[in-house]
């Protein structure tokens, strides 16, 4: 919200941050699903008189909006993704309070996973992974709508079908080229969903959900190639345009799409001392591995529209 006060512009927004909620559903066969969610909603109100007027009476106290995440909770009696509980929420901020013009919803969900135990699923246990899925909505009153998923640290290595050769050589370059090497990194990828309105947005409520494990097959199978001959990958710059290309080309719901690659580096190792020049020689066999200081590589993709 912008307003101007004595030839200020004055922007605000407020909301709360961090609120943590469990929800699990449990099914008539006795399996559960269970989702941890960190939600943090910020909403544009007018509510200028509450900054300049010392009047709250437009205020909706956020530890009203922190109660309203645990309502929607429990009246979600289906299971549904991270992205659709956004936007329940957003919804109802947006058409519940006559004062509020938008609702950004931000939702990170812990990756708890069902666990296996001698192969079965377990019907009730869960174990926490590693790479975090995050969701950004935002809704305004008119009912456009702005959905962004992300999977962060969603952490690949592989040990060779990797090189770097053919950069700038000048009098301060010292690495080698070379065609093997580990290639590993910690892919955050963010991509925009090409839903513009509340009613254009897909109602099936584990939609999100499994765009969000498809998307993450398709970067994973595009950085790693076939499991028996993989595929060679130039540079990191490369394997990430070939990764968001991939996911372009595969869901055409999605507008856009955000790559960061950081090149976490594997150095070879190699030990001389005085007397032995080899210690340690190195032959793709040992290494130092280092996240300090690491290449960071990243780049977006997205549609380009003909205008009519
Ligand atoms: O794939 C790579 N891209 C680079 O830009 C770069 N720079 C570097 O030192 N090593 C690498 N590797």
């Amino acid at each position: 919200m912008a307003d101007v006060i004595d030839g200020l512009k004055l922007e605000q927004r407020h909301g709360k941050s961090r609120v943590r909620v469990g929800r699990v559903w449990r099914h008539k066969d006795d399996s559960h699903f269970f989702v941890e969610w960190i939600v943090d909603i910020s909403l544009l109100s007018d509510c200028l008189a509450s900054y300049v007027r010392d009047d709250n009476s437009d205020i909706v106290a956020t530890d009203t909006i922190k109660n309203i995440v645990y309502v929607k909770a429990k009246e979600c009696q289906e299971q549904l993704s991270a992205e659709a509980f956004a936007i329940v929420l957003a919804k109802h901020f947006t058409s519940y309070y006559h004062q509020v013009s938008t609702a950004m919803v931000k939702i990170v969900e812990k990756p708890w996973t069902r666990t296996y135990i001698d192969g079965l699923p377990h019907r009730h246990g869960f174990k926490l992974g590693s790479e975090k899925h995050v969701t950004e909505v935002v809704l305004m009153k008119s009912g456009a709508l702005k959905v962004t998923s992300s999977v962060e640290g969603l952490a690949v290595l592989k040990t060779t079908k990797s090189g770097f050769e053919g950069f700038v050589r000048d009098k301060y370059t010292t690495l080698p080229e070379t065609r093997e090497r580990i290639l590993a990194t910690a892919v955050t990828a963010s991509w925009r969903y090409h839903c513009g309105s509340l009613s254009s947005a897909p109602s099936e409520p584990l939609y999100f959900s499994k765009r969000y494990e498809g998307v993450i097959k398709v970067l994973v199978e595009t950085f790693f190639g076939s499991p028996t001959e993989g595929v060679y990958s130039p540079s990191v710059q490369s394997t990430l345009y070939k990764m968001a290309d991939a996911v372009l080309s595969r869901f055409q719901d999605i507008e856009s799409i955000q790559l960061k690659m950081p090149n976490l580096h594997f150095l070879p190792v190699n030990l001389p001392n005085k007397d032995n020049p080899a210690i340690v020689k190195f032959a793709d066999d040992v290494y130092l591995p280092t996240d300090e200081p690491h290449g960071s590589i990243e780049a977006s993709l997205s549609r380009i529209h003909a205008r009519i």
